[in-house]
């Protein structure tokens, strides 16, 4: 689009009038403003409308900037923290860590999403990347080079997610001596090191009444594998939040994990690239496991999906498989595979001396 050339055009008041007129209504849509109204402008002054209708349209939107709803762990905006925020279009702002871990986050995005080897059955599972945006920073610090995301939780209503930070290791090679030892730390004292993984953030819909249980997220993280498999089976089960602590029923599991394009579905298709894939080493990224129970309740499809977020660790894999990550997804489906297979053993047992045949 060019700019105005002011000798060569000018704009008489009665269209700046009408210019301004059209930005107190400026609900109305850019696009629609640009070929319907004002068919007195020409070209270029309507390119001009154009411009600053979408720049007005921007500072609306970024006025509307929210803390995420849905947010389950990682650095939290709000009281002066620094953050993410979105906004109503469906867009995740995540501040680009002053660090290493921004710039590396940022590199990571920007390669792998003009990565032409990374087929589209894959690509699904990361969040759509729109670049970097200078905004207002959650902890009043003035303007921030933030990521621009896609929001995973929009369009979702009382959403179940739950942040599996993946691997038996979250340090990369090339971190610091202290990084290093912080995490190892972290490692050894979680169930990261015994089982591939740990639980880093939870939260699971109850009902209308009782809400969300959101369990002080330390004590998700050390979990046996028995208790952690109960977790897994509240996180797809009726209870509501009031009641956690009676056993789960698992009434969900079989549309949320199994089924054809069900979580577990999904985590395979992952795995398949994994035993394959050597671009990539993706050590403490997360995957971000989420469903929407009341269409589970209505008896709807409850969209159980499965995305990778947090890459400020990833690395080059320099032609070698990421055996750190894999062999969390493993366990994880290992997980998921055995809650399934014992609602089956379940339903035998229950279904023939139900029709008398026992
Ligand atoms: N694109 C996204 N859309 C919606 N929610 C997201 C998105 N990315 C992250 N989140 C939410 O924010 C949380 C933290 O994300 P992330 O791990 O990227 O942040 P972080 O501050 O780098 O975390 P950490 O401190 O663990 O390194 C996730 O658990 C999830 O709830
Ligand atoms: O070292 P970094 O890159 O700055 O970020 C930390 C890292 O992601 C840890 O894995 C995380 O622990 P979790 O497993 O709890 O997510 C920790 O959260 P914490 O500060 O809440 O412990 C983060 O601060």
């Amino acid at each position: 689009m060019n700019s105005l050339p002011v000798e060569n055009n000018k704009i008489s008041r009665v269209k700046i009038f009408a210019f301004l007129i059209s930005q107190a209504r400026i609900r109305l849509f850019p696009l629609k403003l640009y070929f319907n109204c004002y068919s007195f402008y020409n070209t270029q002054e309507r390119h001009l409308h154009l411009k600053l209708s979408l720049l007005h349209c921007a500072s609306l939107s970024v006025r509307m900037l929210k803390i995420p709803p849905h947010q389950v762990a990682g650095h939290k905006a709000g009281n002066g923290k620094l953050g993410p925020l979105v906004d109503e279009s469906g867009r995740f702002y995540k501040p680009l860590q002053g660090d290493e871990r921004g710039s590396n986050e940022l590199k990571f995005y920007t390669s792998f999403s003009s990565d032409t080897r990374i087929p589209e059955h894959i690509s699904k599972f990361f969040p759509t990347f729109y670049g970097t945006q200078l905004i207002e920073a959650s902890d009043g610090s003035g303007l921030k080079p933030h990521l621009v995301l896609q929001d995973l939780s929009i369009g979702r209503v009382n959403p179940s997610i739950v942040d599996i930070k993946m691997g038996s290791r979250t340090w990369a090679p090339e971190a610091s001596e202290e990084y290093i030892q912080k995490c190892l730390k972290k490692d050894r004292e979680t169930s990261s090191l015994p089982l591939g993984f740990r639980l880093s953030g939870i939260q699971i819909y109850g009902n209308k009444e009782s809400g969300y249980w959101k369990p002080e997220r330390t004590s998700m993280q050390n979990l046996s594998a028995e208790k952690l498999k109960t977790i897994l089976k509240k996180f797809v089960s009726s209870n509501t939040s009031r009641d956690m602590n009676l056993q789960p029923d698992c009434a969900f599991a079989a549309t949320v994990y199994g089924g054809s394009t069900g979580i577990l579905s999904q985590l395979l298709e992952l795995k398949a690239w994994f035993e394959d894939q050597t671009m990539y080493h993706f050590y403490s990224c997360s995957i971000l496991m989420s469903f929407e129970k009341e269409l589970a309740l209505e008896g709807k499809n409850p969209g159980g999906q499965i995305k990778l977020i947090d890459f400020a660790h990833v690395i080059e894999g320099k032609g070698v498989i990421d055996h750190n990550f894999l062999g969390g997804l493993c366990s994880l489906i290992k997980f998921i595979s055995e809650i399934l297979t014992a609602l089956i053993e379940h339903i035998t047992e229950v279904v023939p001396s139900v029709n008398g045949v026992n």
